[in-house]
This record gives structure tokens, sequence and C-alpha cells, in this order.
């Protein structure tokens, strides 16, 4: 496997302090007919400075998890339970009007699709002005100084008549740009982003991870990145966390993840789409399908996917397994050896377990051993 970390944007050595830390994070949506457990037990910190790339399937916990950090869901039928400290602020404790005053200011968010957070029937002068009186209180004039510095800052060419336009009048390149602009006003010191540049040309998208890349760091912002990209990740990653079924089951330094990949579903991922490309290239569909929400198994998640199930993965979901460098996968076959995590693959390939009754059987031969 090539090593991606020559070409890795990141270039600062982030602060040790952790400014986000999220401890258990579990977040599920009731409704009459059934409660999807969405996220079940993240923990992460994140230093000032530091990106974190979050990787995983469709459906595996990522936006759910990172529109926790500003309470986006829907209240009546969420439940959230854990902690989520940005800075000093307890996340799920702060009342709505602190939230509201923290939204934009302290926490920002960029989303894949820039109509979401882009109001169509303001320019982007107005929507950029009207953020930083309303959190900053600057008088008209210097709100609209700012506003221009922003565009020059994003790059958008021609920025003084491009603070008069809409939304609509402006390529999908640019509205991302504005959309950033508008993410920055208020120097947040946490960018949440939602695959920002997914939506976006091939070359487009590189300007635009390169031009975050460079603010992120000048701004010495903590970001959140979610991505299905795993050659995104490997261009603006610090650390990786790699999410299934509402789980981080792998986690550390870009490096270590993406060179030295422990778990089978990272190991799976990896195999199947990273070859010598290093950005470009989407997560292909790994056989099978992730567990369903609304019914998690006992045993660990990936088991009817993985080439490499032990009885006690069908009884419960393995422990995080850590070494000395932080590197973390929640797999029965790894361990540490030495300081580094260590993957013991059997000695006969396994074929994929992907039958019903191969995990019932799996699973009693278990409890039987137990008992
Ligand atoms: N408001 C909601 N009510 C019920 N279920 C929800 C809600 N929001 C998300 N979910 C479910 O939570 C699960 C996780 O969704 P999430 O959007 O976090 O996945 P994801 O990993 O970000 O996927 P993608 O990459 O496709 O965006 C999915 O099964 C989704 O259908």
């Amino acid at each position: 496997m090539n090593d991606m970390t020559p070409t890795n944007l990141s270039g600062s050595m982030p602060l040790a302090a952790p400014f986000v830390r999220v401890k258990d994070l579990r977040v599920r949506f009731v409704s009459r007919e059934a409660t999807v457990r969405a996220v079940n037990g993240v923990t992460f910190d994140l230093a000032r400075g530091e990106v974190l790339c979050v990787i995983g399937e469709s459906g595996s916990g990522k936006s759910v998890m990172m529109r926790s950090l500003l309470r986006l869901h829907p209240k009546k039928r969420t439940v959230i339970e854990g902690s989520m400290q940005v800075g000093e602020h307890d996340i799920g404790a702060v009342s709505d009007r602190v939230l509201s005053k923290l939204r934009g200011s302290t926490i920002s968010m960029i989303f894949q699709e820039p109509m979401t957070a882009l109001d169509p029937l303001y320019t982007i002068g107005d929507q950029i002005v009207e953020t930083v009186r309303r959190h900053e209180g600057l008088g008209r004039e210097a709100a609209w100084a700012r506003a221009l510095e922003l565009l020059e800052l994003v790059r958008v060419p021609s920025p003084e008549r491009r603070l008069k336009a809409y939304p609509h009048e402006l390529s999908g390149g640019l509205r991302q740009r504005a959309m950033i602009a508008v993410a920055l006003s208020c120097r947040p010191s946490l960018l949440l982003a939602d695959e920002p540049t997914t939506a976006l040309d091939a070359s487009v998208q590189i300007q635009v991870l390169v031009l975050l890349r460079k603010l992120q760091r000048e701004m010495e912002m903590s970001m959140i990145f979610v991505t299905h990209d795993l050659g995104v990740a490997a261009q603006i990653a610090d650390k990786v966390a790699v999410m299934y079924a509402g789980r981080i089951i792998e986690y550390g330094t870009v490096a270590d993840v993406l060179n030295r990949p422990q778990h089978p579903y990272t190991r799976a991922m990896l195999a199947s789409t990273v070859k010598d490309q290093e950005r470009g290239v989407q997560l292909e569909a790994i056989a099978g399908s992730p567990p369903d929400l609304r019914a998690l198994p006992d045993g660990c998640s990936f088991l009817p996917r993985c080439g490499y199930a032990k009885p006690e993965c069908a009884v419960a979901m393995p422990p995080e397994t850590v070494d000395a460098r932080g590197h973390m996968a929640r797999c029965y076959r790894v361990g540490v050896e030495g300081q580094r995590l260590a993957f013991s693959a059997p000695a006969i390939q396994p074929s994929v377990c992907t039958n019903a009754s191969q995990l019932a059987a799996a699973r009693a031969e278990m409890l039987g051993r137990q008992a």
C-alpha cells in the first residue's frame, strides 16, 4: 500500500490540549414504529488546530454524530446521551440561547449542498453582514468591509460584484466558496464539514480542499470533516475515525489508519479502493450490507461481512484495543505487539460468513463454552 503522508496537506503540529471532547455519545431516533440507534457510543478528543476525518459507508452515523455537536436533530424524537464538550461549553447542557450564540461563532458548519446554508432570497454580502452584525455587533460599514475581506480570503474573483450577487447567480464552486466565507465570517474555533466537496468537479474539489486546509491552519480551527472519499481523508486529515453502524471501529493518525489498517472493515475498504490513486477515490461497496440500526445485533456489527470472524464475535462487541501511539481498533483479532497494534490473521483465510444459521451456531457454541 502506498504511504500517503508525503502529499498530506497537513503541515502544522496541532496543539496538545483537547478542544473538543466527545465521550460515549449515543443518539437514537424514536418513533412509534421503531427506534433507530444511529450513534452507539462514540468517543474522541480533538486538539485545537487538528483535523479529524470521519469515514464510513452511507448510514454509518457520520452526519448524525457531527450534527449532534450543534444539536441540529429534531428535539422531540431524538434521545442524545453522553457528553460533548467544545471549549468550555457542555453542548448537551447549554441553553438554546447560548447554543444559538455558539452556532456560527464558536462552531460553524459547511455542507455538501451550499443551498442548505445559503438563503436564496438574500445576496451573499447581506448574508455575511447579517451574521457578523448579529454575532459580533459590528456596524454596517465594518461588516461590509469584513464581507469583502472574506470573499477575498476564499478567493472569489471580483469580490465586490459577487457580494451583490444572489446564490443562484454563482457557479457551484463559487457558491461553495461563498458558503465557506459565511461559515468563517465569525472566525469559528470548530468547523464541521459534511462532505463539502463531494458535489464539485475533481479540479474544483482539490482547489476548495487546499483552500479549506490553508484557512483551517491559518485560523487554527479544529475541523471535523465527514467524507466517503479516502483520498480526501489522505489529503486533509491529521486523525481518521472509521465509523461502522454508529461506532468508531478504528481511529488513529492518518498514516496509521490508512497505511496500517487493523480492523477488517478498514482493511477491506482500503483493499477495494485505494490502489495508486491519492484522491478522488470513493468507498466501494463491500459485499453484504451494514446491520439494521433498528435491531442491532449483540455481537460485532461487522460480523456478517467479516472474513475473519471468531465465535466470540457473535456474543459481544469487541472492546477497544489501543496501542502506545493511540491507534485504536475494535476487533478480537487485534492485539498490541511491542507498542503497536497488530492484526492476527488466521492461518487459512476463512470464507465470509453471511449465513444466519452459521451466526446462530457460532453464538450458541460461544455461549455454551462460557456456561
Ligand atoms: N432524523 C432522523 N430520524 C430517523 N433516522 C435518522 C434521522 N437522521 C438520520 N437517521 C438515520 O441514522 C442513520 C445514520 O445516518 P447518517 O446520516 O449519520 O449516515 P452517514 O454515515 O452520514 O451517511 P451518508 O454518508 O449517506 O450521509 C441512517 O440510518 C439514517 O437513516
